[in-house]
């Protein structure tokens, strides 16, 4: 029973397992297989034809004995490529022949990937159609060789020939040739026309843009004759910009189009597609220019998206570049145009060839080796370099012996060499050896004259250049201020400070435009620089209403220390307006005239601000000073001011932890204790320093031993002479106005105490219509304390009222008119 259920249930299963076949060759293994193999056959097909083109001739015998085993064909893939590559080349279409490979190839690759059957056969027509013209054209060619264009394509040629001769042929097959192609790539002609078209009316556009100037502009826009011709520009433009986007849709397309009557129809759908692409952006715009009756709309949305890019590039980079085309750069030296820069004949010259005896030299190698000897270090090797005013003996120890070893017995060498100023450098930064200086008998004068007309300083290309004397290897040292960005220094009285700060001064002086660099100068001890008064309109910054731009009052020191503090404000304020960083960047794009002086834009100098003998304004003015000095150190950097300080007493409540963080480079000259050297540069050996000018330089890292330049007294006058005598400006740079606290009185209320800008200020925050100290700070320059004076006065008078918290405060004076009636009222009161 169980049998015979199972026998009448298996021509049913039957049944149903056909269906199963055939879902397998449709299923993607089946597929997968048979697209592989189709792509593995076109290669078999490939190499074939390939040998066939080379053996075909010999293998005519193998192809006649298939069955043989023993006749052997040379054909790579044996007689069955050789057979089948004579089925397809000789008797078939010749060369043209590897077409069938490819269809195949092709076949496979789009069984792989799905395509549908349509695309395959298409594909198939179009090869099969180009197989049969590449035949009969080599067959026209080469009628003597069979085997380019295979018996069909001989044949067919030869029965051409007879009906429609050679010429005839040479038309059909032309004729043909650009029927495929504008069939299946869709080549036209009028896509070439077009081409030209453009191309000549982009020429004339192109000549049209190059043309306008800043004025024509404007004149276009005026005129509706030279606007439309714009408008015909652009449209151009864009008709191209759409038509390539149109033809590369096309060619993505091109495999699925199976009649050639759709490619109208495509054409279409694709142009559609383009416009809806750009629709959602511009979406309002074609609302517009529909309502204005324009049918085209998109062609006009980018018209109008291309017209606002272009005008925006003209307006801002044209003034500018025009300006400077018109004026040339803006020259800040131009109202001094004819100043002269102090020549090298007003500085004294010294004999400066450094001589030094050589017995000399010998004694001390001889002395340094022995000391050594003594306690037990040997030396490998010994070299003097001969500076100025020290010789340096760079000592390379025996190996084993340590360098801290050496640096211990500094005071027990120099007591041994008995001579002053021996310093130790072990080891020297950058060198395995270790350096001992020990002065010269004879020491030679540094002249300001050799440190200034030397190459390296006349070339420099700094900032702020100075040049501060000469190196131990007698180069001259030349440093940039403006990186420092500030300068301590410090050394005991008579050791040279006072020349190393006229030094600074006069390397400024040779190098810098009056227009260029401000100097502020304090001076409490009244001497040492009043020689500088004569450069006052030249040269010198002060506060508005002082007399003496040399500052020796230490209650104005404290004004003009605020004031620079203002200066500063100001000038970030510039800098940010001006979107740049620095004061060089701001420069330099005023001087482009890409800055507007009527917004409140000018050049700016640089402002030196020399403080001498700080420790006495310390003493009488303590954190007045200091809280200023750190506020401008911390701070000033960018905005071009630069703090030099001396001092004579480096002690720590002179140069205090705030003071010091905030001047990297620091000079010292000869101080009279080993505390005072490490208050200074962190480190000893400004106390062995020999005096007259010999001084330690460092900018934070190395210390560098430097004779610092000498111009004396007579020479700084003959300097200030010739450059007083020149024509100057109206009055010294005038420094923003500063009113301390104290100068204020707490009866604002009282009209009489009012500051004497009360009514400016009432003026901008009426204009205004913002009672903010933020703003009369900006309009007014003022500092912050004297502008909250004066909004508190404002409040008091009625003008502003109270305070809000963040908010500005109100302001209860509507106009001017009703300004005026108050403040007249007030008076009548
Ligand atoms: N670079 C130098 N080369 C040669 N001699 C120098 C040099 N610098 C200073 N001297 C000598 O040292 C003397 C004192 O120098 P200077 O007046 O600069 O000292 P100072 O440190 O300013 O003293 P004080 O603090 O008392 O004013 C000068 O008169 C000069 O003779």
């Amino acid at each position: 029973m169980a049998k015979r259920k199972t026998s009448t249930k298996t021509p049913l299963n039957s049944s149903e397992n056909k269906p199963n076949i055939f879902a397998f060759f449709k299923s993607r293994q089946a597929q997968t297989i048979l697209g592989t193999f189709l792509i593995l056959f076109s290669a078999f097909l490939c190499i074939a034809f390939i040998s066939f083109f080379f053996n075909w001739q010999e293998d005519q015998s193998a192809l006649t004995e298939l069955a043989n085993k023993t006749v052997r064909s040379k054909n790579l893939l044996g007689k069955i490529g050789a057979s089948l590559s004579n089925f397809f080349i000789y008797k078939g279409f010749g060369i043209a022949a590897f077409i069938i490979a490819f269809q195949i190839f092709l076949t496979g690759s789009y069984i792989l990937v799905k395509k549908k059957l349509a695309a395959i056969i298409i594909s198939w027509n179009w090869g099969l159609i180009a197989m049969l013209w590449i035949s009969i054209s080599l067959g026209f060619v080469h009628d003597n060789y069979a085997i380019l264009s295979g018996i069909v394509g001989f044949e067919i040629n030869e029965y051409l020939h007879a009906f429609i001769g050679n010429t005839g042929l040479v038309i059909l097959l032309t004729f043909l040739l650009i029927t495929y192609l504008v069939v299946r790539y869709k080549v036209t002609f009028d896509k070439h026309i077009e081409n030209l078209k453009i191309k000549r009316e982009e020429r004339k556009a192109q000549a049209l843009i190059e043309n306008e100037t800043l004025t024509e502009e404007k004149i276009i826009e005026k005129t509706p004759v030279k606007a439309s011709e714009e408008t015909a520009t652009i449209s151009l433009k864009t008709d191209k910009k759409e038509k390539s986007d149109v033809e590369l849709s096309l060619e993505n397309l091109q495999p699925t189009i199976s009649k050639h009557s759709e490619v109208t129809t495509k054409k279409e759908e694709i142009t559609l597609n383009v416009e809806k692409k750009s629709g959602p952006v511009l979406k309002t715009e074609v609302a517009k220019e529909e309502e204005k009756g324009i049918e085209e709309g998109t062609e006009m949305d980018v018209e109008i998206d291309v017209a606002i890019g272009r005008d925006e590039e003209h307006s801002t980079e044209n003034l500018a570049n025009q300006l400077v085309k018109d004026f040339g750069e803006f020259d800040p030296t131009l109202e001094l145009g004819n100043f002269k820069f102090p020549t090298f004949n007003l500085l004294k010259q010294y004999n400066e060839s450094i001589s030094i005896d050589p017995e000399e030299l010998e004694a001390n190698k001889d002395r340094i080796v022995e000391t050594l000897k003594n306690y037990k270090i040997g030396i490998a090797e010994i070299k003097a370099t001969v500076g100025p005013t020290i010789t340096l003996y760079e000592i390379v120890p025996e190996a084993g012996i340590r360098i801290s070893k050496i640096k211990n017995l500094e005071d027990d060498i120099a007591l041994s060499l008995s001579a002053l100023g021996i310093r130790i450098i072990a080891p020297i930064p950058g060198k395995g050896t270790i350096g001992i200086e020990v002065p010269n008998k004879k020491s030679t004068i540094v002249s300001m004259h050799s440190v200034i007309s030397s190459k390296k300083f006349q070339e420099s290309t700094m900032e702020l250049p100075i040049a501060l004397g000469k190196t131990i290897s007698n180069e001259t040292f030349v440093v940039d201020l403006a990186k420092m960005p500030h300068l301590l220094m410090a050394g005991a009285t008579g050791q040279g400070k006072s020349v190393g700060l006229n030094a600074v001064l006069t390397s400024l002086l040779y190098k810098k435009h009056p227009a260029e660099v401000k100097f502020i100068l304090v001076d409490p001890k009244k001497v040492e620089l009043t020689l500088f008064n004569k450069i006052e309109r030249h040269y010198l910054a002060k506060l508005p209403d002082v007399e003496d731009a040399i500052i020796t009052d230490t209650t104005k020191v404290v004004h003009t220390l605020n004031s620079l503090c203002i200066e500063m404000d100001n000038r970030y304020d510039l800098l940010k307006a001006a979107m740049v960083r620095n004061i060089k960047e701001y420069n330099v794009k005023f001087k482009q005239r890409k800055l507007n002086p009527n917004d409140g834009h000018q050049f700016l100098p640089y402002i030196v601000l020399v403080i001498d003998e700080f420790a006495d304004l310390i003493m009488t003015a303590g954190k007045e000073v200091e809280t200023p000095i750190a506020r401008l150190a911390q701070l000033a950097r960018a905005i071009g001011i630069h703090l030099i300080v001396a001092t004579q007493r480096p002690s720590v409540n002179v140069i205090t932890g705030i003071i010091k963080a905030n001047f990297p480079a620091r000079i010292a000259f000869r101080v009279t204790s080993k505390i005072d050297s490490r208050t200074i540069l962190d480190a000893g050996g400004a106390d062995q320093l020999i005096g007259r000018g010999d001084l330690l330089y460092t900018a934070g890292n190395e210390i560098k031993r430097i004779q610092c330049a000498f111009v004396d007294t007579p020479e700084v006058e003959k300097i200030t002479d010739f450059i007083g005598s020149q024509k100057a400006y109206a009055e010294a740079y005038q420094l923003p106005e500063y009113v301390d606290d104290e100068s204020g009185t707490s009866l604002d209320i009282d009209i009489s105490d009012r500051d004497k800008l009360f009514k400016d200020a009432a003026e901008i925050i009426v204009t205004a219509q913002q009672g903010s100290a933020s703003l009369l700070q900006r309009k007014l320059k003022l500092g912050y304390n004297r502008a909250g004076r004066l909004i508190d006065q404002l409040e008091a008078a009625g003008i502003v009222g109270g305070f809000e918290g963040s908010k500005a405060r109100q302001v209860l004076v509507p106009d001017f008119i009703a300004l005026e009636q108050l403040l007249e009222n007030e008076k009548n009161q």
